[in-house]
Parts: C-alpha cells; structure tokens; sequence
C-alpha cells in the first residue's frame, strides 16, 4: 500500500499523519508499528488517523495509535494540537473553531493567529475505574481531601500517585527535581503495575511555583516522550487538587512550554501549545 503521510510534532511529541477523510484507511497493527518505527519505517510516538465526521455537529473524527505497539488509544492532547494545523494547511476546513470526536471525546479546537493551538480537552476523571485502576489490596490516603495512593514497587519501595483520567489513564507522582527523576526505572515499572489492567501513562512532576511546573512523562507504550499533552493536562490537575498550584499553569516539558488551565470541578482542561509539520512523504507499507 503506497501512504502519503505528514510528519507533525508538538513540543518534541512526534506524530505521522494520515489523511483518511478522502478514501477509508485500514491499517493492519503491523503497518502502524512500521509507520512509528524509527529504524525501518518513519518514526513517531504516536499514529493520527484523520477521518470524516459521522455527525452534523462535529468537523472531524480522529483516531490516535501508539507508534510502538500499533494498539488504538483514547486521546493525545500534543497531536489535537497538530491535528488542528493539519485540517487547516491541508485545506480540509477553513474554521477557527473545530470540533473533532475521538474515540471517547469530544473535543473543541482553536487556533490563535500567532499559530498556537488551545485545546478544551474535557474534563479530567478520577475514580479508580475510570483509569481503570484496581486497588486490590491498596486503599487510599487522603491528602488535602484527595485521594492518593501509596504503590508497592517490587522491591519494597513504595511511590505516591495522584490517578487522573484524561480519557487516557494518568499515574502522577511529585518529585523535586525532574531532571534527577528516575523515569526510566521507575515509568516503566509503574506503566505495566498489576493494579493497572491497561497499563498507565507516568508522570513526574516538579512544583516550581503555583503557576509553574516542570513535566517528564514516561508514555504508555511510548517510553519518555519529549512531552505528553493529557500527561501535562493529568498533573496540573492532580496538583491543583492537591493545593500546590493554582488554576493555570505553565507546564515546562523537554521538547517546550506548555499552557494548562483549569477552573475546577465540572470544567474542562484547556491546553494551549505549539504545533509544526516538519516534512511530508511517501511510504510504500
Ligand atoms: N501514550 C498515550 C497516548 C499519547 C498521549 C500523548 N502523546 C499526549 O500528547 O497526550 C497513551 O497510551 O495513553
């Protein structure tokens, strides 16, 4: 099969995007992986497939894929945001309003002229089963009238997490200094934790000041990305919930800032960032 594609990132978050709103695209798990493969095939975090709207009210649909693993996932807050710039250079809409419907989301996107993009991301969630999480044998401590949870690693150690839902599942904990974070041994033990039946997104978050963050997130089937768009949506909220910060937030990721407000309880996430098409291509699948 021979793919057009266009290769987009948003703070470092990388995404191949595909155009399906002309002609239906069944991709097989394999070709996705080959797609999101850095060796062999383009290379991305992530897979956005682009596909017509079913419905009168909504623009587009959009579906999103882990590059690694080819598995379907609910929402990628960095590729909404190169979604956005996609429809709109590829002529696909001309509105400064888009509404596009995930796979459990509706979603309102705004581009500002100065080219950055504000996503509504809905509304955070935080019972255990909307992760989904199964305590099992843990039970949580409230903090500040939040409940968090004190998860055993299998050496002993224990870490605290604050669980967020962006309609993709988030473990958050909070670390002093992000740059020491141990990501890459603890992000991927917390990602496949048993009390977690579909695996998790981990954050580690660094309170700089009640309006500032710094984020590393080690990424369902991803590892640590450059940013994660619901992972920076997931800990600004945990920590305005938990009393550290104050209702926006910029949010210091390793591929660039971004903007995180929200007001509160029954109110959606905004996300406002960057987004770039980087180069178009071919790829024979
Ligand atoms: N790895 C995530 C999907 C991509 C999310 C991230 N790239 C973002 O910007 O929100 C998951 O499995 O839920």
């Amino acid at each position: 099969m021979h793919i057009r594609f266009t290769k987009m990132q948003g703070a470092g978050n990388d995404f191949v995007v595909l155009d399906a709103t002309r002609q239906p695209l069944t991709l097989q798990r394999e070709q996705l992986q080959r797609l999101g493969d850095r060796r062999f095939g383009v290379g991305a975090d992530q897979i956005l497939v682009v596909e017509p709207s079913t419905k009168p009210e909504v623009d587009f649909r959009y579906r999103i894929y882990n590059g690694a693993t080819g598995e379907e996932v609910e929402h990628c807050g960095n590729g909404a945001r190169c979604f956005v710039r996609y429809v709109r250079e590829q002529g696909l809409t001309d509105k400064d309003v888009i509404r596009v419907e995930t796979v459990n989301r509706l979603l309102e996107l705004r581009q500002a002229p100065d080219g950055r993009v504000t996503v509504n991301m809905g509304e955070p969630a935080f019972a255990p089963a909307d992760l989904p999480f199964d305590p099992k044998a843990l039970s949580p401590r409230a903090k500040h009238g939040v409940d968090v949870w004190s998860l055993p690693l299998p050496d002993g150690r224990e870490v605290e997490i604050a669980l967020v839902s962006m309609g993709n599942p988030h473990a958050v904990m909070r670390v002093d200094d992000v740059l020491r974070a141990p990501v890459a041994e603890i992000g991927p033990i917390v990602e496949s934790h048993a009390q977690f039946p579909r695996r998790v997104n981990v954050g580690f978050m660094q309170v700089v000041a009640r309006d500032q963050i710094a984020l590393r997130v080690y990424e369902r089937d991803a590892g640590e990305t450059l940013a994660c768009g619901t992972g920076a949506c997931a800990a600004v909220v945990a920590g305005i919930r938990l009393g550290w910060l104050d209702a926006a937030v910029e949010v210091q990721t390793r591929g660039g800032q971004l903007r995180i407000e929200w007001a509160g309880p029954g109110q959606p996430v905004m996300m406002t960032g960057p987004a770039q098409t980087v180069y178009q291509g071919e790829i024979e699948l």
